[in-house]
Parts: C-alpha cells; structure tokens; sequence
C-alpha cells in the first residue's frame, strides 16, 4: 500500500492539528547540534541529546552571537577544537542542573529487606541494585525555575528519580517501575514524591509529557500514572492522595480520549467503537535526535518528510522507539506507520486506568465518577475483544486503520469511522491485555493466551523478547526489554491457571539471573538483555555501572521480592557456574 501524504491523509480521514513551534532556546541547541556533527563527525560517541541537554551560561542571544561568530571553514564546518572550546565556555555539562540529592528515606541496609531472598549472592546483588537509588535520586536545581530560558529541563519541586547515563531526567512510564523498586526498598517518601511530580507535569501541561524535558512536551508515554498511584495507595491507604489525583486523572483521561488519539472503528457486526492511539504533535525532527531523523528521511518531498517525523515522534510517545511493530515494510524504519495503528497495549493501559478511576471513585464515595468509569471500562473490554482479540490465535493484535478508507458515523453523521484490520504479526505487546485484566477473573480464555504465549517464539531462555524480528531496531529481537518483561510476568501469575504461573517463575528466574550476568560479569547494568541466552550480555545500549537503569532496578527489586531466592539454587546462569 503507498504511504499517503500528511495532507491527503488529513483529507481523507479526518482532522489533525500539530503544532510544530520550536523555541528559540531549541532552535539554538539543535543548530549547535548538527554543527558538532559535521565537526566531530558522527562516531559511537556522538550523542545528539547531549547537545539539547546542556545548560547555557549566559542569554540565548548571547550564547547565540557568540556561536555565529566562529570561524568557519570553506564548507561551513567549525574546526573541532574552536567549537568544544565554545561549547566549553557557553555551557555547563549536560545534567549539572540536576543537584546529586540522598533521599531522606534511603537506609543503606532496609529492615526486613527481601526476606525470601537467602542466596548470599542474589542477596548481595539486590543489596547494590538498592545502593543505585543514590546515584539515580536527584533534585532539579532552583536555577532552572529561576531562569528557564537557560534549561531545558523541566522544574519540578520533588526529587526526581531518572533513569540513568544519557537520560538525565524523569521519564514517564519509567517511573512506574522505578515506584514498584522504591517500594520494595521501603522508600515511600521518595516514591509518593516521583508521583508527585508527575501530578504537577499533567497540571501544568494536561498530560504527563515522555520526558521533563522540553523538547518531550509535544507527546507522552504509556499511560500508567493511575498504576503508580494504586501501588502507593496500596501502601499507605491514605485517602488524601486519591483525592489530589482524582481531578489530574480525570485530566489525562481526556487527552487520551479526545481527537487525535481517539479514534472511531465499526467492528464486523457493525457495531461502534471508541478506541485510542499514540499521537505526537510534533511533525520536525526529535530535537534530541535532530541529526540522525534528518538522515532518516532523506530524500523525501516535504509532505512525506512531515509525515514521516511525526510517525517517529509517535512511536516515541509508545515507548517502544522503535519496532518493526510500527513499520509497514518490517525491515524499514521509513515505512513507519505508528500514528495510524490502533495498539492492543495502549487499550489495555486505558482500560487499567479506568478501573483504578473507578476503584478510586468508589473508595471516596464518588457515585458519579465511579459508574461512569465502569461503564467506560466495559465498553473498551467491550471494544478490545471486538477488534483486537483473536480467537483463532489466543492474543490481541495491532489494528492498522485505513489512510483512504473511512466513511462517517450513523450516530451523527459527522464522525469519521475508520476501516481496520488486524497485523497478525507476534509481538510481546500482544499480551498485554493478560496483564491489564481485560479477561475477567476465571475467564477459559486465559488459557488459550497462556499456550498462545508459550508457542509463541518469544520465551527465551533469558526472559521475554519484544518481538520475533531482528531488524537491527532496539525494541526488535533479540532485546528483552524490562518493562515487557515483568508485565508478562505478572499477567501469567495472576492468570488464575498453574500453567501460567510456573511459567511466569520460571521466565523470572531466567530473566534475573541474566541480569545478574551482566551486572555481575561485566560490571554494568544494561537497559535491555539478550533473550536467546542467559548469559550473554548485548543486545543494546551499555550503562556506567555507577547508575544503572532505573526500570531495571525497579523489576530485579520486585521480581525478587515475589519469587526470593532459596540459599541452595545458586544464582549464575548455567553457562558461567
Ligand atoms: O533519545 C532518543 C529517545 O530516547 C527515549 O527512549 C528510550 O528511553 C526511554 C528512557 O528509558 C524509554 O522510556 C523509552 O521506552 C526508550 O525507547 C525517549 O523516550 C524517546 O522519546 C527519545 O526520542
């Protein structure tokens, strides 16, 4: 199927409405950015996020003048030592407005730390993975509230928890793992905190952004906050929380449920249906990754390219940057297709969402707001199984929706239902639905998922693959990919049926001893394993062992906490004992 322009796709299908105002600070970072290319030359050590993430010294004006006046050679390149001298002089390093912060709650040896945990290796282990809440812990510096045109950081008043290395700032679905660790490390205050933080981004911006970062303003992440708050809540049954985040999360349900993300399908009994899918405003190049989506779309008429960069900076919003998930041709990235897929997962987030507003709801006493969540809540159970499930296959797949085909509501006359079909391709999000509940309790159903899973491809013998194809992409196999990793866990646990339990201990076991390898062998704690083998390390992106990877931390944390680990069964991966 051609890929239709952003214009004929607007013409054909609906309204869209993106904003692609770049401010000035931005503007200036990633035109610095592109000259540090040329200049350095894009070697393994070229990071283009480094270059929107360091702090300016002086005015933008300024800093601005100052880089227009260095010298140039014939082809416009600056010569490498002027421009790190510039850089040295107009910036500060990358992550110096964030100030190095204990958290109050943080004791280096909790009482009553994992007591199912007796093997004296796998002990040791989860006693430093705890120790890395120091390094990860951090509070944003008063200058970036003081003078915000300097930053590209996002001020916020509690201390935030970020993932590590290059990402030097809070990260949205991230923090759902990164509470569920504090949690297990007994720092409540911390981890009500990281919440807290994400409450005031969805105040201020009406949704929880990607990252707190500007340039991450122009879409969000998976949407878990109302999981973050459930596992908080769960501690401390203080109710003066769920009261703060009823109207925030009443906040973010409506940007998840109103145009461009929600969109409208007619399932095969000519039913409607009110579905969700990722959606950036955003139609340039990431300014994060300025250099390398320019070269993406080379060569494209500018129609195509804005289309092309706003599919990119959708799959940005879906976590998974990038998948062959979201490609039409699975092998190139150029086919990306994310903002017209409807995904199994996102339903699955918002159907959770719903049931915690509604469980929220009736725990205040809010009749209103808890029949109206109920009633959503069935309706996308209602919607999921219609357009995604497969009874033939156990799962819930991706539905691509047409660019040309759509034809307008009977309700109204007005709104615009797409035609869909379902990819079929295997993926780990497939399975998400598991996890999320969208089977009810007893459900026979669940035992088709559990074999469907089983047969799948994607148990490996170091946990859970993200996909079946090896395409060279990061959420593509053979990464195995934390978050995924537990979700499927806790899905097949919860499962109700033996079979998935024992194989969600037994994909936990693999998947930590793996980790354990590569913390343990290569001193490093790495955001994504290689699947295909205990104990080989790879598959992605090495991290300084002094931080770590905060979603990482948070599921060794709480998979040993639910599984422990008895003294006898040693804990290396067969390969290394
Ligand atoms: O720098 C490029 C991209 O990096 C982020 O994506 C990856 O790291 C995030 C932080 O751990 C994680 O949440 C995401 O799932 C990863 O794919 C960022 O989220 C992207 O927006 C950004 O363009």
């Amino acid at each position: 199927m051609a890929v239709m322009g952003l214009e004929t796709l607007v013409a054909a299908c609906g309204p869209v409405g993106l904003s692609t105002g770049v401010s000035k600070l931005l503007t200036l970072l990633v035109t610095i950015q592109a000259a540090a290319l040329a200049s350095f030359g894009g070697g393994p050590n070229f990071d283009p996020k480094y270059f929107v993430d360091i702090p300016l010294r002086f005015s933008v004006n300024e800093t601005a003048r100052a880089f227009d006046a260095l010298p140039r050679s014939q082809n416009n390149t600056i010569e490498p030592r002027e421009l790190d001298q510039f850089v040295k002089e107009y910036f500060n390093p990358p992550g110096s407005d964030l100030i190095p912060s204990t958290p109050k709650d943080f004791n280096p040896n909790p009482p009553n730390f994992l007591p199912r945990v007796q093997n004296l290796s796998a002990r040791s282990w989860a006693l430093q993975i705890h120790g890395l809440w120091l390094e990860l812990t951090r509070k944003v510096s008063p200058s970036v509230a003081k003078e915000p045109n300097l930053h590209t950081l996002v001020p916020l008043s509690h201390p935030v928890v970020v993932p590590g290395a290059r990402f030097r700032e809070v990260y949205y679905w991230d923090s759902y793992w990164v509470i569920k660790g504090l949690l297990v490390s007994g720092m409540l205050d911390t981890a009500t905190g990281v919440v807290e933080n994400l409450m005031e981004l969805v105040e201020k911006y009406g949704f929880v952004p990607n990252g707190a970062r500007i340039y991450y303003e122009n879409r969000s992440q998976p949407p878990l906050l109302s999981m973050m708050i459930r596992a908080v809540y769960g501690k401390t049954h203080d109710q003066t929380l769920l009261k703060r985040a009823m109207p925030v999360l009443l906040k973010e349900y409506a940007f998840w449920t109103s145009e461009p993300h929600e969109v409208r399908v007619r399932d095969k009994y000519g039913e409607e249906h009110r579905l969700s899918r990722f959606w950036a405003n955003w139609n340039t190049p990431r300014p994060e990754s300025f250099t390398i989506d320019l070269n993406v779309t080379q060569g494209m008429n500018k129609t195509r390219q804005a289309q092309l960069y706003h599919d990119i900076a959708t799959a940005a919003e879906s976590g998974w940057d990038f998948s062959s998930r979201w490609m039409e041709d699975q092998q190139n990235l150029r086919t990306l297709r994310t903002s017209m897929i409807i995904p199994a997962d996102l339903n699955a987030y918002l159907f959770q969402m719903e049931k915690n507003i509604e469980y929220f709801a009736k725990v205040l006493g809010n009749q209103t707001i808890e029949t109206r969540f109920a009633s959503a809540a069935k309706d996308r159970q209602r919607a999921i199984q219609r357009i995604h499930w497969s009874r033939k296959k156990g799962q819930w797949f991706d539905a691509w929706l047409s660019p040309t085909r759509c034809s307008l509501s009977k309700s109204d006359n007005r709104t615009v239902i797409y035609e869909w079909k379902q990819n079929q391709l295997t993926y780990a999000s497939n399975f998400i639905p598991l996890w999320a509940g969208v089977l009810p309790k007893g459900d026979m159903r669940k035992e088709k998922v559990i074999e469907a899973l089983n047969r799948s491809g994607l148990v490996q013998p170091a946990g859970i693959a993200t996909s079946l194809r090896n395409t060279g992409q990061q959420w593509d196999f053979p990464n195995a990919w934390a978050p995924v990793v537990d979700m499927i866990i806790e899905g097949l646990d919860a499962s109700g049926f033996a079979r998935g339990k024992l194989m969600a201990k037994e994909i936990a076991r693999n998947w930590l001893r793996s980790n354990y390898v590569a913390f343990e062998q290569v001193g490093k704690m790495i955001e994504k394993y290689d699947a295909t083998s205990c104990g080989k390390i790879g598959g992605g992106g090495e991290y300084n062992p002094q931080t770590g990877f905060g979603w990482s931390n948070g599921v060794v944390l709480s998979l040993l906490q639910k599984y422990g680990w008895p003294a006898a069964e040693p804990f290396l991966c067969p390969e290394f004992s």
